[in-house]
């Protein structure tokens, strides 16, 4: 990491560096070699300190970026591991900050991607051969019961986050108890917990084809799936459903579910809007979305919905 970061602010330096030479005055090209004297001994003393375990200024240095862009130190992903193991405790928002865009600096960027890459493989082996679809749409907009049909027709193994999560707030510990709230008030549970019950039925499962259903609920979902599963969904199945029809097919589901009522629902709209919309919308900047208009029948939706398994037939 030390060298990807030493790379970076070299590449960084020279790049300062051409600038400079190449467009200011001749007056100023003294100053441009001064520059360049100081820089260049800049880059000396950063690379012997780089190499030096003892040095705080550049451990400061090193800190202080990865406070700034958000990167996961390695001990600090290390740190989360363990609490999975433990059962997921800890708060989501400081268990998890690995990301790949939120870097000030178009030069941070560049460099992030790389820390971020070195840690993936160096420490989660990607498990190339597993097909991982999130789909995700409102509350009741369809999801579950669109999965079940590519369940039948594509030999899939259907996750839903919601139904792992009801089964462990029956549990009756504490973490179940939270869970309960959590669901009734329409708010999502941590990240530590939800990848944590979907990794182990994951691991449970003999498939290598998995629909997760109602994950990942915001970008910081996501962002802990990518660290701790060690790679991304194949795509993002999204139904668009307006709130209006949302709202009429949840109070005639009949489930018996303790957040299918006008208050959970209300809740839930909010969180879907506020937290769930924003993660869609970084996947479509990635260009992973696939989107189904799920306001016709259920037949039709399926119609649309096959078009993206093509692949897997
Ligand atoms: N296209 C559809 N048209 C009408 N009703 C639907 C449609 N899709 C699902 N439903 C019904 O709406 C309710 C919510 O569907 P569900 O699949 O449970 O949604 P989600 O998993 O997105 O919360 C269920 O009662 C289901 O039978
Ligand atoms: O990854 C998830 C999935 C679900 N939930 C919680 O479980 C509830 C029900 O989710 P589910 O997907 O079962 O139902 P939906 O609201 O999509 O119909 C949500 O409102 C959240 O409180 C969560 O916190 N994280």
């Amino acid at each position: 990491m030390r060298r990807s970061i030493f790379v970076g602010f070299h590449r960084a330096a020279s790049k300062s560096l051409a600038h400079t030479t190449f467009t200011n005055t001749t007056r100023d090209k003294s100053f441009t070699e001064n520059n360049a004297v100081f820089f260049s001994l800049c880059l000396r003393w950063f690379a012997s300190s780089s190499s030096s375990s003892s040095s705080s200024s550049v451990t400061q240095r090193e800190e202080g970026y990865n406070a700034s862009s958000g990167i996961a130190s390695k001990s600090s992903s290390s740190v989360v591991r363990c609490d999975l193991r433990r059962g997921g405790e800890k708060s989501a928002s400081s268990s998890y900050s690995h990301s790949t865009e939120t870097t000030p600096t178009s030069s941070g960027k560049i460099r992030s991607t790389k820390i971020v890459d070195d840690d993936m493989t160096e420490q989660q082996p990607k498990k190339k051969n597993n097909h991982v679809v999130f789909v995700l749409g409102g509350p009741g907009a369809g999801k579950g019961t669109q999965c079940a049909n590519i369940v039948r027709d594509y030999n899939f193994t259907h996750l839903s986050a919601g139904d792992l999560l009801r089964a462990h707030m029956k549990s009756g510990t504490e973490d179940g108890n939270m869970v309960a709230q959590m669901i009734k008030d329409g708010k999502i549970v941590p990240s530590a917990v939800t990848v944590k019950l979907l990794l182990n039925a994951m691991a449970d499962s003999k498939s290598n084809r998995f629909l997760i259903d109602g994950f990942p609920r915001n970008k910081e979902n996501r962002d802990a799936w990518v660290s701790e599963a060690g790679y991304d969904c194949d795509f993002v199945l999204m139904y668009d459903c307006t709130e209006e029809v949302m709202l009429e097919r949840l109070l005639g589901r009949n489930e018996g579910r303790t957040d299918d009522n006008v208050e959970s629902i209300k809740k839930r709209f909010v969180t879907f809007r506020e937290s769930s919309v924003p993660v869609v919308e970084f996947y479509e900047t990635l260009g992973k979305v696939r989107k189904v208009d799920a306001i016709a029948t259920p037949e039709e939706v399926y119609e649309k919905t096959k078009e993206s398994f093509a692949q897997f037939e």
